[in-house]
């Protein structure tokens, strides 16, 4: 771990009744990224995000955000966006952005009504503002979910395949906006098994079984190939081979 980690995984197990599912799992994530879990169905990547965000505790080892353990009264220094939006249906979008606003400890008032209106454009969904969210599309919902996961500027977000249905011009959007995120600091922590955000991350951690099998920036994972037409799958399977020849 280095000063400018902001997460910090240390050898952590973590099992559902006596399936393993996290492996003895060490990582460390740099501030300002935007780092990649990268695995197929069932790696681990959502586990090991609640893990991080702390919503599930690691039955061994040891999670510091920003160096220290993530306590309640710290959770205001992360944003979770989980797999599937997890937002009040009956609620419209303001109220439901307003909502999350209230529990990360924003205090009532202009701020946070500006900051609230900011967010929901940011998102654009401002034309929806007073729609209930089950009158939303999946995208909208989506959207949504990511308003009220950022609501209240948190350093550190994790987004649990965020851009998991959506069309090809939301993409390029989240990403855009993604982007203007990390430049000012922000540390975005994001699940895929899409080659397609991949390549868009600063770094890829390579997930299988609950194990990191590989780490490094996209170019730097398919230089390891030594295939120069290689791309980012290509790289994966490289890496899956190589660890069952490591075992053989
Ligand atoms: N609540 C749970 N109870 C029991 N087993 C679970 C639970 N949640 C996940 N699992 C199991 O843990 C393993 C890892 O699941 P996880 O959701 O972390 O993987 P993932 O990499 O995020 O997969 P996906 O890409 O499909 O979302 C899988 O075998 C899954 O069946």
């Amino acid at each position: 771990m280095t000063a400018n980690d902001v997460v910090s995984v240390n050898n952590v197990s973590f099992k559902y009744g006596h399936l393993k599912v996290i492996d003895e799992l060490s990582l460390d994530i740099p501030k300002g990224q935007a780092f990649g879990l990268l695995g197929p169905n069932g790696a681990g990547k959502t586990t090991l995000i609640r893990l991080m965000s702390g919503l599930l505790q690691p039955d061994q080892g040891a999670i510091r955000i920003v160096g220290e353990p993530l306590t309640r009264q710290r959770s205001s220094i992360i944003g979770y966006m989980p797999q599937t939006p997890s937002v009040y249906q009956e609620l419209s979008v303001r109220q439901n952005v307003e909502f999350f606003a209230k529990i990360y400890g924003m205090i009532e008032g202009p701020r946070r009504k500006s900051r609230v209106d900011e967010v929901i454009k940011i998102v654009d969904l401002w034309e929806k503002r007073d729609t209930s969210a089950h009158e939303l599309s999946g995208g909208m919902r989506q959207r949504l979910s990511l308003a009220c996961a950022i609501v209240h500027n948190p350093p550190i977000i994790f987004l649990d395949e965020p851009t998991v249905g959506l069309d090809p011009e939301l993409r390029v959007h989240f990403w855009d906006y993604f982007r203007k995120l990390t430049a000012a600091g922000h540390t975005l922590i994001i699940s895929s098994h899409t080659m397609d955000d991949a390549t868009h991350c600063d770094c890829l951690a390579f997930l299988r079984g609950g194990k990191v099998i590989a780490r490094g920036s996209p170019c730097d994972l398919i230089i390891a190939t030594s295939d120069p037409k290689a791309n980012l799958e290509d790289a994966f399977l490289y890496f899956i081979r190589k660890g069952a020849e490591n075992h053989a």
